[in-house]
Order: C-alpha cells, then sequence, then structure tokens
C-alpha cells in the first residue's frame, strides 16, 4: 500500500513538472493566459453567474490540454524524427490542429456567454 501510495505521489510529482514546463517555457501558452486573463475579467466585469463561470473553467482546462498534448506531440515527434519526414508533418500539424479547434470551441462559447448577458 505504501509503495502504492510513494508512485502515485511520483506520477504526480512528474505531472507537475510538465505542467511547470508547458506554463513557463511554452511560448504558445502566453497567447492562451492572455486569453484567459480576458475571459476571468470579463466574467467578473459582467458578473457572470455560477454556471457561466463552470463554463469558462471547462473551457480553460480543454485548451491548456490539448495545448499540453500538443506540445507533448512536438517533443516526440523532434526526438524520433529530427529529420524533414511527411508523416512526422501530419503528426504535428493534426496536434496543432486539436489546439485550433479547443481554442476556437472556447472562443464560440465565451461570445455565446457574453452575447447572453449583454442580450
Ligand atoms: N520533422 C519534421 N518533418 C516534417 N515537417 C515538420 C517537421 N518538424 C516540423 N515540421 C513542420 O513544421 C511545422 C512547425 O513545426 P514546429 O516544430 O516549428 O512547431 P510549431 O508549430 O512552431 O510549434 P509551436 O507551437 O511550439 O510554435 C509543423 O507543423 C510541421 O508542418
Amino acid at each position: 500500500m505504501i509503495n502504492f501510495i510513494v508512485s502515485r505521489l511520483k506520477a504526480f510529482k512528474y505531472a507537475w513538472d510538465g505542467l511547470v514546463d508547458l506554463l513557463l517555457y511554452q511560448e504558445p501558452v502566453l497567447v492562451h493566459l492572455a486569453a484567459i486573463v480576458v475571459a476571468l475579467g470579463t466574467a467578473w466585469f459582467l458578473d457572470f453567474p455560477t454556471w457561466k463561470w463552470v463554463a469558462i473553467v471547462f473551457c480553460i482546462g480543454f485548451t491548456l490540454t490539448t495545448e499540453a498534448l500538443n506540445t507533448a506531440v512536438e517533443y516526440v515527434v523532434d526526438l524520433v524524427s529530427p529529420e524533414y519526414h511527411v508523416l512526422a508533418g501530419k503528426a504535428k500539424d493534426i496536434a496543432a490542429a486539436g489546439v485550433m479547434l479547443s481554442a476556437m470551441t472556447s472562443a464560440i462559447i465565451f461570445g455565446i456567454l457574453i452575447y447572453d448577458s449583454l442580450a
């Protein structure tokens, strides 16, 4: 049982290290962080009800999760295929498309929430 707890704590530490890498050293994340600040500020200014805060928190987690997976794909592709390969390019492009889709979905949801508050 102790071994299980220690291994889970270690796994959490590794995930935490990945989060620090993502938030501090990945430039594209700065764009997301700026958007998050704007979204939270707007939500506060418009006095969003609880359900809208839930939607915003979900969108933030959704977008950052896809950015984390995209960064992981980039690391692995750079490791296994430092030279040009059409499949390496496709892997990076599709991973990036995942980020774009999540960001666009979040932006649309945010727009609907604002429209609902101002209508
Ligand atoms: N090894 C490779 N083989 C083929 N194409 C690649 C390879 N590495 C990168 N590419 C192409 O170049 C594009 C940009 O790759 P890069 O590694 O610079 O990612 P990036 O999108 O700039 O990352 P970031 O989101 O961190 O700015 C990829 O989406 C892909 O189309």
